[in-house]
């Protein structure tokens, strides 16, 4: 494809992104199409709407070779986003790498029903006390960098097991100038600090945990399996994270405060049970786009 016109051809956009696409579908990369448009357009320094509006831009020898690089690491399956650093999550870009999980389009909802709840808290109180939230399993930091550029009053918690991944999440929240409204801590969520180490009372407790049983692991398709990290993904039975959370979130709430879980969707009635035993009222499972039950909420008190 690309190879045959090394040296002699001139490559425009347009036909650059058609040639590319095809060989892509030939060799049954997924998603073809935006995976070269993404490469490309992160090679040209561009944007996708930026590739369309400059499809018969001439693509010089040097952003050919980058690009043709690039492809290479897409036909081995690698992820676009660990490729090109970047994933989009609720409209903010997020630096990602083999430390953490791609955030999911799934777990926006997740951060819709925080902020619709913290909205609701904000406006009910007239003192202007900051908010108070913990994010447990922070990966990326794609849920708690967004809530807290979102509402400036926010402080935020956010830990997680993989001090790997706290390097990237600190990173993005450098990069979206939330840093000072978030305390990044390494802690396992199967024994949380206390209270005080925690900086509780919180108004909110979100977590997308691994959720995945370690037996299903094998059978996971290969870009997932083979690139993103398995601390991110999965647990001895895919519901202990669960457990734990619902366990100790009833004291780490102010009253009247909410948990919130991300969850697989066959195991969100599970995990609305669990909840329900812990204490939790108003407990509710949301559906995601694709209209499977994704997101478990309930309030304490
Ligand atoms: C499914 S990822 C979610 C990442 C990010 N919050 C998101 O929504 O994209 C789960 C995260 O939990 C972390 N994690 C796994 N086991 C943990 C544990 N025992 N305690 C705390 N964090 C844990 C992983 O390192 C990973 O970053």
């Amino acid at each position: 494809m690309i190879e045959q016109g090394r040296g002699t051809k001139e490559w425009q956009v347009v036909e650059l992104l058609k040639t590319t696409t095809a060989f892509f579908v030939q060799k049954q990369v997924d998603e073809a199409r935006i995976s070269a448009e993404l490469l490309l357009a992160s090679v040209l320094g561009l944007d996708r709407l930026g590739l369309y509006l400059n499809h018969n831009r001439p693509v010089y020898p040097g952003e050919l070779e980058a690009f043709r690089a690039l492809c290479r690491q897409r036909l081995e399956g690698k992820p676009v986003q660990y490729i090109t650093g970047e994933q989009f999550f609720y409209g903010l870009p997020f630096f990602v790498d083999k430390r953490v999980l791609i955030p999911r389009p799934e777990t926006e909802l997740l951060v819709e029903h925080a902020l619709e709840f913290l909205g609701h808290v904000s406006a009910a109180d007239v003192s202007e006390a900051a908010l108070h939230l913990l994010d447990i399993g922070t990966g990326s930091g794609c849920i708690a960098v967004t809530l807290a550029s979102r509402l400036p009053c926010l402080m935020v918690t956010a830990i997680d097991i993989s001090t790997e991944a706290l390097v990237v999440a600190r990173n993005n929240a450098e990069r979206h100038g939330v840093a000072d409204r978030i305390r990044f801590l390494h802690a396992d969520l199967f024994s949380l600090p206390d209270e005080r180490g925690l900086s509780a009372p919180f108004d909110v407790i979100v977590s997308n945990p691994p959720y995945i049983a370690e037996d299903e692991w094998a059978g996971l398709q290969p870009e997932v399996r083979l690139f993103e990290p398995q601390l991110a993904l999965t647990t001895r039975d895919g519901i202990e994270c669960y457990h734990a959370v619902a366990e100790v979130a009833p004291s780490l709430l102010k009253s009247g405060g909410m948990l919130c879980f991300e969850s697989h969707a066959d195991a969100a009635l599970k995990v609305a049970g669990i909840m329900e035993r812990w204490g939790f009222s108003s407990v509710a499972v949301m559906k995601d786009y694709s209209g499977l039950d994704r997101v478990v909420s309930g309030k304490i008190g």
